[in-house]
C-alpha cells in the first residue's frame, strides 16, 4: 500500500474510532472559542525575522540589529545544527524555541478568531472545496481533534502571520525556494488527544514543518512503515521519540523520515501526563511530559496536480 495521505488517515481514524466506540465513549472536548479579532497586526516585517533570530540564535536577550546577509548565512546554519537523534533517525530536526511570546500569543490570538465550516455550503469543484475549507475550524469527530486547512495553489492571499512562518522556513532552508510551503494545517488537541501513527504522503514534498503552540508538550514518535500495511501504529515499537515543546518549537523531518516512517501523537492518555521512552531523544527515560492544550502549524508543499 502506498503512503498514506489525509484522506486515508482519515478513514483509518474513522475506522478505529468505530472500533472504540463500543468500549469508551470519545471524549468531549472543547473547540477554539470563536473570538473575532479584526485587528491582528501584520508582523511580516525584516524587524520580526531579526526578532526571530535572536531567539534563535540564543543571544543575550538583547535585540540587536543584523545585518541582512549575515542573518541570511547564520540562520541557513540554524537548521542543519538542528539534527536530533541522527544514529538512529536522520533527517529530523528540531529546535526547542524558535517563536518568541509575543509572536506565538498573535498567532494563537489569531488562530482563535477563524471562522468555523459551514457545511451547508455546498462545493461543486474540487477547488470549491478547498475553499469551503480554507482558513475554517472543523471539528474532526472521528479523530479527537479539530483542523483549520489553507491551500495557498488555490487561495492566493497569505495572511500576515503565516507569510512570516513561510520567510522563516525558507531563510532557515526548512524548504527549498523552487518548493516553499503552500499548504498549512492547523491541528488543535486537547490534553488527551493525538494523531494515530501515519506519513503525509506522496501528494506534498518529502519534507514537513511544525511549529508547536499554545503550551502542551506532547511525544511524537516515529515507528517503521511497514512494507505490508504502511502503518504501524505499536508504541514498543518507535525507532524514534521526540518531546515538542507546546511554547513555540519547530520540528522538521524529512527524506527517509517523511517516506519510510509514521509519526503519531498518543491520544490515549490519562491524567494529562505520558512519560518518555528509552527511545526519547531530547528528554530522559521516564521523563513525566505535561500535555495541555496545543496547537499545532504543519507547513508544506503540496504538488500543484494533488488538486
Ligand atoms: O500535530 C502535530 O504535531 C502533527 C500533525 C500531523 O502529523 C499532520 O497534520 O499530519
Ligand atoms: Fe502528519
Amino acid at each position: 500500500m502506498s503512503a498514506i495521505d489525509f484522506r486515508e488517515l482519515m478513514r483509518l481514524e474513522k475506522r478505529r474510532m468505530r472500533m472504540q466506540k463500543s468500549n469508551s465513549p470519545p471524549s468531549k472536548s472543547k473547540d477554539l472559542n470563536g473570538v473575532n479579532n479584526d485587528t491582528v497586526e501584520s508582523t511580516h516585517s525584516v524587524d520580526t525575522i531579526e526578532k526571530f533570530s535572536d531567539n534563535l540564535l540564543g543571544n543575550d536577550g538583547k535585540t540587536r540589529p543584523l545585518h541582512k546577509d549575515i542573518l541570511d548565512d547564520q540562520l541557513s546554519k540554524v537548521l542543519e545544527n538542528s539534527q536530533v537523534g541522527a544514529e538512529v533517525l536522520r533527517d529530523v530536526f528540531y529546535i526547542e524555541k524558535l517563536l518568541c511570546p509575543n509572536f506565538e500569543r498573535k498567532l494563537t490570538q489569531w488562530l482563535k478568531s477563524l471562522p468555523t465550516i459551514n457545511n451547508n455550503e455546498r462545493n461543486v469543484t474540487s477547488t470549491g472545496g478547498i475553499v469551503k475549507y480554507h482558513g475554517k475550524w472543523k471539528r474532526l469527530d472521528f479523530a479527537r481533534r479539530s483542523v483549520a486547512m489553507f491551500d495557498f495553489r488555490v487561495v492566493k492571499e497569505i495572511p500576515p502571520l503565516l507569510q512570516v512562518l513561510i520567510d522563516m522556513l525558507l531563510r532557515i532552508k526548512a524548504f527549498p525556494g523552487t518548493h516553499p510551503p503552500n499548504h498549512v494545517l492547523v491541528n488543535e488537541y486537547q490534553d488527551q488527544e493525538g494523531i494515530m501513527a501515519h506519513t503525509d504522503g506522496p501528494m506534498y514534498l518529502d519534507r514537513t514543518a511544525t511549529f508547536s503552540i499554545a503550551g502542551g508538550d506532547v511525544l511524537f514518535n516515529f515507528t517503521k512503515r511497514k512494507p505490508d500495511d504502511g502503518v504501524d501504529d505499536d508504541s514498543n515499537n518507535d525507532v524514534m521519540q521526540l518531546k515538542l515543546h507546546g511554547n513555540g518549537s519547530l520540528v522538521v523531518f524529512t527524506d527517509d523520515a517523511y517516506t519510510n516512517h509514521c509519526h503519531s501523537i498518543n491520544d490515549r492518555i490519562h491524567n494529562s501526563v505520558e512519560y518518555a521512552s528509552c527511545k526519547c531523544v531530547n528528554a530522559v527515560e521516564g521523563e513525566q511530559i505535561q500535555r495541555g492544550h496545543r496547537l499545532s502549524l504543519t507547513f508544506r508543499h503540496k504538488f500543484e496536480e494533488a488538486i
